[in-house]
Parts: C-alpha cells; sequence; structure tokens
C-alpha cells in the first residue's frame, strides 16, 4: 500500500429533514487500500458510497480525490468523477449495445479516445474480467455475474483512481458471487484503491486492509479485518456481527 491519501471525507454531513443519513464521517483512503464498508441496513453505506462522487450532495464538509477537492457540479466534476469508477448492485449495462460498445463507448465519449484503441483496451479489460467471449454479444444473453464482471470492466475502462462497489454481489445467485468476488480479489491485488460496501466478509478476509463499520450515519469503529472480526470493541459493532456471522 503506498499510504498517500486518495480519497479524504472530512466532517461530511448529510441530513434529511431530522435524519441523519451521515454524520461527522472523517475517512481517509490511501492509495493502494482496499477498504470494506459494513454496517445495518440504513446505516448510511450506500450514500456514504454516493457521496464520494457526488452522486448525493452533502450539507457540509469537504471531499477530495487526490488531493482536489469536489466541486458540486459543474465540467470539473465530471472530470473527476471519472476518477471514481462505480459499481452498483444492479449492472446498468446499455441492453442495445454489445458488450464490448458497453466497455468502449465511456472511453471513446468521455477520453476521446480513437475507436481501435478503445476496442483494443475493451477487449483486454473483458479478457481481464474473463468474459472476452462474450464480447459480441448483448447482455441479456449473459448470466448475472458475467454481466456484473462486464459492469467491472467497464468501470476500468474509464482508468478509475479508485473503484467503488455497492454491494455488487447482492442481486446474483450464490455460484455466480463468487466469480465476481474473485474479480474483486485480482484488482485488489494488483494495487487497485477499493472501497466496497457488502455482506460478503468472505471478501473481507481475502481482500480487505480495513473494515469500517457504520451505524446510524456514522463510522462507529474501524480496524483490520482480524481485528475487527475477532476482536469488535463496540457494542453495536458485536451485535451486527452476531447477526451476519450466524447466517
Ligand atoms: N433520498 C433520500 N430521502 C430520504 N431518506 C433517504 C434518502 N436516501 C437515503 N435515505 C435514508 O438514509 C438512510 C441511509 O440510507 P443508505 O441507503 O445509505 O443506507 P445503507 O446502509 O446503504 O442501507 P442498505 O444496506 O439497506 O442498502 C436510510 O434510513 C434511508 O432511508
Amino acid at each position: 500500500m503506498g499510504g498517500e491519501p486518495l480519497v479524504v471525507l472530512d466532517g461530511v454531513n448529510k441530513h434529511f429533514g431530522a435524519l441523519h443519513v451521515l454524520r461527522d464521517v472523517d475517512l481517509t483512503v490511501h492509495r493502494g487500500e482496499v477498504v470494506v464498508v459494513i454496517g445495518p441496513s440504513g446505516s448510511g453505506k450506500s450514500t456514504l458510497c454516493r457521496t464520494i462522487n457526488r452522486l448525493e450532495t452533502i450539507d457540509t464538509g469537504t471531499i477530495t480525490i487526490d488531493g482536489k477537492p469536489l466541486p458540486a457540479e459543474g465540467k470539473e466534476l465530471a472530470r473527476l468523477r471519472a476518477d471514481v469508477g462505480m459499481v452498483f448492485q444492479s449492472f446498468n449495462l446499455f441492453a442495445h449495445k454489445t458488450v464490448l460498445e458497453n466497455v468502449t463507448l465511456g472511453p471513446v465519449k468521455a477520453k476521446g479516445m480513437n475507436r481501435a484503441q478503445a476496442r483494443d483496451n475493451g477487449m483486454a479489460l473483458l479478457e481481464r474480467v474473463g468474459v472476452a467471449n462474450q464480447a459480441g454479444k448483448l447482455p441479456a444473453q449473459l448470466s448475472g455475474g458475467q454481466q456484473q464482471r462486464v459492469a467491472i470492466a467497464r468501470a476500468l475502462a474509464m482508468n478509475p483512481k479508485v473503484m467503488l462497489f455497492d454491494e455488487p454481489t447482492s442481486a446474483l445467485d450464490p455460484e455466480m458471487i463468487n466469480e465476481v468476488l474473485d474479480v474483486m480479489v485480482s484488482l485488489a491485488g494488483e494495487g487497485m484503491t477499493m472501497i466496497v460496501v457488502t455482506h460478503e466478509m468472505g471478501f473481507a478476509r481475502r481482500a480487505a486492509h480495513r473494515v469500517v463499520f457504520m451505524d446510524g450515519g456514522q463510522i462507529v469503529e474501524q480496524a483490520q479485518p482480524e481485528t475487527f472480526f475477532t476482536a469488535p470493541r463496540s457494542d453495536r459493532a458485536k451485535d451486527f456481527l452476531s447477526k451476519i456471522l450466524t447466517h
């Protein structure tokens, strides 16, 4: 791990009326670090992810990516947003474009890459996630696990500095979960900076440098996985772990 701060959230707050969706969130993610975010339903995990690339606005606080403050809107936001690759629970692929087109359109349109280069890059990325042989198909012809791997390749095609995953396996059949997690573990092994919201504690054990536990819109506790899983400090984390680890 490089140790240099890449994503910094400082005192970030967001309210909906009386509800504190995020409250005093201070989080620094270093270059090459893999951070797994866990917590009960409604604790603010998705909002945290969406806040990092300003899909959600914040009320107070600052967000920087690679030292640059993220503005609320405008061209600069679009440029900085490209530094953040997002993979959601639903794959959000273009249904009427081929798998290869899904991974080449972004770099051609947003980065001005020429088509031949985008195609070569796209094929290399599809190879990397193990679906190169599906390049000419439409997304609906692929399994859920394959579609999610295409979604990962599409995010990587923009050459992001950090990848955010928001429950990337929760819409998948059990037998497809591991093929997506394996791709994510290999990305982590290659030094990709990653923030991953997941209920897959096996992934946290295999790849995370740090587990961040959220509850009530706050970061309640954070620690290395082995420490967090064997000796959580807070009662809320103990309670949460006792529920999910018995399933
Ligand atoms: N646009 C919104 N308007 C009102 N309330 C919202 C909005 N977005 C999120 N919330 C509320 O903020 C809280 C945090 O939501 P969030 O989706 O971030 O939690 P989460 O930890 O990701 O939950 P889950 O694990 O169920 O996906 C929830 O109580 C949710 O209902």
